[in-house]
């Protein structure tokens, strides 16, 4: 496991009007490691991820990049950097196939007409690399695909572009027992392969089965970031719940800015 964070969140603090979302957030994302967020509905996960992808500018703090100081003002920013977000809805064109949809908006050319072999050559590479292998054709249309298969292709669409931080929103939310393990499988296979991962879930066994941390929203604000082996089931739901765990002496990863302490006043730390 990687110590140096390639993503590095300071201090964020996010508004809409009157509305504090995010309070003095801090959060790390580690190459060759799956982050797991957490949070209650309206915590601030969305938020926070559209933060990072350039969607929202944040009011207030930092954001460190591979060491350097970086500004992210939009979401061709976070692409430059190489981060890439998967969305539950996943944004797949249905009557397009696998090729087209991985490049869809950044389709290769050669000259005026589309470079499809070069397309499919990277689409299969891609594949190959992410060890998928339930996908008979690429040329298959999306919509004749299981809800699995979208989601990897979804997943290989964004790692096609040598990135380096993959944020995944739910993926597992609409699929059954033997897509969730195989989506999960690849999920770790990112990891492995050194990209930073954040995977964003309400799935407690997922969140177990497959991540290196685990970084608790609550109300808007970091309670908690911490190795997965140091937390238990029970104590991260409490985290979830109340923003605290009474038993959990927290073990905030260095480096990241919170306290790793329930807010304050968690009465006050958010939105309803
Ligand atoms: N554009 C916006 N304008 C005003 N308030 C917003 C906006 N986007 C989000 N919020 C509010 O911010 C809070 C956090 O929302 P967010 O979607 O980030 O939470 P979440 O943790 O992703 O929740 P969920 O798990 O339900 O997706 C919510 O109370 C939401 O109503």
């Amino acid at each position: 496991m990687s110590a140096t964070p390639l993503l590095e969140l300071r201090g964020i603090d996010k508004s809409f009007g009157p509305v504090q979302v995010l309070r003095d957030v801090a959060f790390a994302a580690y190459p060759g490691e799956v982050t797991a967020l957490v949070g209650d509905n309206g915590a601030g996960k969305s938020t926070l991820v559209k933060c990072i992808s350039g969607i929202y500018p944040i009011d207030a703090g930092e954001f460190v990049f591979d060491g350097q100081p970086v500004t992210i003002s939009s979401p061709r920013d976070a692409a430059s950097l190489g981060i890439e977000v998967v969305y539950q809805d996943l944004a797949l064109c249905d009557n397009l196939d696998i090729v087209q949809n991985m490049f869809l908006g950044r389709e290769k050319r050669n000259g005026l007409v589309l470079d499809e072999p070069t397309m499919e050559q990277m689409a299969a590479e891609t594949l190959a690399g992410l060890s998928v292998r339930t996908v008979k054709s690429l040329r298959q249309h999306v919509s004749s695909l299981s809800g699995g298969q979208r989601q990897t292709v979804a997943i290989a669409k964004a790692v096609l572009w040598n990135s380096k931080l993959v944020i995944l929103d739910e993926p597992t939310a609409a699929l059954g027992v033997a897509q969730t393990a195989q989506v999960l499988e690849l999920v770790r296979r990112l990891a492995d392969n050194g990209l930073a991962v954040v995977l964003i879930s309400h799935n407690m066994n997922d969140v177990f089965a497959v991540s290196d941390r685990i970084a608790a929203l609550y109300l808007g604000q970091m309670v908690a970031q911490v190795k997965t082996t140091e937390i238990t089931h029970a104590q991260v739901v409490e985290l979830i719940t109340a923003g605290r765990s009474g038993e959990l002496g927290l073990a905030v990863d260095p480096g990241v800015n919170g306290n790793g302490a329930a807010p304050a006043d968690s009465t006050t730390g958010g939105v309803s």
